[in-house]
């Protein structure tokens, strides 16, 4: 929002000054005084007299009204007019395509010059003649930016969800749709608003816009053309004025998408000069020394339209090579975003505000970008849950895999097309050669998967961060999948972050697991230890729900609490069957219960010993 006040302030100056004009003590713009003719600042005239000894001034003003009159209203008409068919165009396909983006093509064959040429003969000139030309011209252009943004999000999941609630086509482009494509139009109607200022000036410079002696900027450019010599000043203030409405209007409209799409709003990550100067340079602190990844207190703050939340805090583990550490918890308890800060990829909206994580010797937290970029996908690797939206859909799987390999190696093509064709023997892919040229929709999920892991794998990770990579495929795939990884992991010795919902898979594949509840870290230690004596009781709750032979699973009543709405103190309490008043009272300090095991419960003595127990 900040980003708009400079832009947004200085349209809305120009913009006044043009709606005051009649209230502003201004001389008349047409009234010509040829006594002055030329005349440098005078008394009531401090921008000096034109050519015919009008004030500049005051025709700079009023000539405002017109070119932004008409510049605002042919970019509004035709943004209106070219959003509506484009999404007409996009959504309904056939016809309405046919006749909404199609027909565009004709206007865009026209050169614009021959156009206005062609409407000011018909219709003679004037400014309702420049908006009819202008609107026309800019049609085109917010069709089709509107007809490939709706092409483009049609496919998306959140607009099939909307469809399947049985939404009328109308309500799902206006309410869902719309909004998405916002950004792109508002770029298009700054870039429409600006050109058409210009259009103007050039047609009615050209004598096919406004008609003397009304006051433009077009007009005031081509009257101080022929008399550059003797007075420049005429020429460099429409110049000057236009300039600044083209640049302010840009700016803001930029401001405007960024403040529209909140994927896009928040300030950057901000780098404290001595980790942008001297990355990695601070001492980390007192790590496990085989550990390849060690974070403490990781705290992650992102900006939202209710204010800032945190929805990772204090979060500390530590992977040692060749080990899997599990992160587990429900749905929203911070996993991926903990990951994501680790990896670099946080959207601008969020930033790590607390914390270190130590991958060997390099601090990921304060690494400036470019050093960062050089570690993922090289000694720190990730795969993503859904590989069909992670993989590139146009590029063949083996491209992309030997595109991995060249964008960290020095190989040729040829060579990294050859390493790619190993990587796919080796993540159990038959006929390779066949395989690699294959694109992403021609293979199966769990085939999806293993090329992503191929992907992961090019460049011999230390660290692979598996950000829920089964989620999305059935039972005997998703085994399959676990055992690769392990296999893999034997090795290379690569240590592995699995992210999962699921505790059976933690059970297969982890050493040792990290629990997380709505945004904390509430256990942590080996998964034979974490499994046989849970010592907190959002584990056992999640131990319990599991279904195991004849037993009854029992769900975890409530849900985790959004970020804005944690509890100040447990976090768990208001869930837990188990609480006390004093687990509300004051935020909780994570105990280690014994070497490498943690837990976030101020009970979890008098709950580890049942017979003792005090009922809440
Ligand atoms: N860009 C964002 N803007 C606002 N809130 C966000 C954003 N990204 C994540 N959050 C919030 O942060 C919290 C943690 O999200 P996160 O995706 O890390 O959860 P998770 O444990 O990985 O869940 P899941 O298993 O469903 O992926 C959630 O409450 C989520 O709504």
């Amino acid at each position: 929002m900040k980003r708009l006040i400079v832009p947004g302030t200085l349209v809305g100056l120009i913009l006044l000054a043009a709606l005051a004009a009649p209230l502003l003590p201004l001389t008349d713009p047409i009234r010509q005084d040829i006594m002055h003719r030329l005349a440098g600042p005078l008394p009531g005239s401090p921008l000096g007299r034109d050519e015919f000894g009008r004030d500049v001034l005051s025709r700079l003003i009023w000539g405002a009204r017109t070119s932004l009159g008409v510049a605002f209203a042919s970019a509004l008409i035709a943004g209106i007019f070219g959003t509506l068919l484009g999404l007409i165009g996009g959504w309904f396909r056939g016809l309405g395509e046919l006749l909404a983006v199609r027909s565009m093509d004709v206007i865009l064959c026209f050169p614009p010059v021959l156009l206005a040429l062609l409407v000011v003969t018909l219709m003679g000139p004037g400014a309702g003649t420049l908006i009819l030309v202008l609107s026309v011209l800019y049609l085109p252009g917010f069709v089709r930016v509107t007809y490939a943004e709706v092409l483009s999000a049609r496919s998306h999941d959140y607009v099939e969800a909307v469809r399947a609630l049985g939404a009328p086509a109308p309500r799902i482009l206006l309410r869902t749709v719309l909004p998405n494509v916002a950004g792109p139009v508002l770029v298009q109607l700054s870039l429409a608003v600006a050109s058409a200022v210009v259009l103007e000036s050039g047609l009615s410079f050209l004598g096919l816009g406004v008609v003397p002696p009304a006051p433009s900027w077009g007009l005031m450019i081509r009257g101080a053309r022929a008399t550059m010599d003797q007075a420049p000043m005429l020429l460099f203030w429409p110049c000057a004025v236009l300039t600044l409405t083209i640049l302010a209007m840009n700016l803001l409209c930029d401001a405007l998408r960024d403040a529209v799409d909140p994927r896009t709003s928040g300030p950057r990550p901000r780098l404290r000069a001595v980790d942008r100067l001297l990355p990695g340079l601070l001492p980390r602190r007192d790590a496990t020394p085989e550990s390849v990844l060690d974070v403490q207190g990781l705290t992650v703050e992102i900006d939202t339209p209710r204010g800032p939340i945190r929805p990772v805090q204090e979060v500390s583990f530590n992977v040692r090579a060749g080990e899997t550490v599990a992160i587990v918890g429900e749905s929203g308890s911070g996993k991926s975003v903990s990951t994501t800060a680790l990896m670099g990829l946080l959207p601008p909206v969020a930033r790590v505000v607390n914390g270190e994580a130590w991958f060997g010797e390099t601090e990921l937290l304060r690494l400036p970008e470019p050093e960062m970029r050089k570690l993922r996908g090289g000694r720190m690797a990730m795969v993503f849950q859904d590989p069909m939206s992670s993989l590139n859909p146009v590029y063949r799987t083996g491209a992309q895999v030997a595109e991995a390999i060249q964008a960290h190696q020095r190989v040729s093509a040829e060579a990294a097309w050859k390493q790619a064709e190993g990587l796919f023997r080796r993540v159990g892919i038959a006929d390779p050669e066949r395989r690699m040229r294959a694109y992403p929709h021609e293979m199966s999920g769990g085939m999806r998967q293993r090329v992503m892991i191929a992907m992961a794998l090019a460049n011999r990770p230390h660290l692979l961060i598996c950000d829920e990579p089964t989620t999305a495929l059935d039972v005997t795939v998703q085994a399959q999948i676990l055992d690769l990884l392990a296999e893999l992991q034997r090795e290379t010795g690569t240590a592995i972050v699995f992210i999962t919902h699921s505790l059976g898979v933690v059970a297969e594949i982890a050493q040792r697991v990290v629990v997380m509840y709505a945004g904390q870290v509430v256990e942590q230690g080996s998964v034979a230890e974490v499994f046989h004596d849970p010592l907190h009781p959002y584990t056992r709750a999640l131990l319990a729900a599991v279904p195991e032979g004849e037993t009854q699973p029992s769900g975890i009543p409530g849900v985790v609490p959004p970020p804005h709405a944690f509890p100040e103190g447990c976090r768990f309490a208001p869930r837990c069957a188990h609480a006390i008043p004093a687990c509300s009272a004051a935020p909780l300090a994570l105990d280690m219960a014994a070497p490498g095991r943690a837990v976030r419960c101020i009970r979890w003595t008098e709950l580890a010993h049942p017979k003792e127990e005090v009922p809440a």
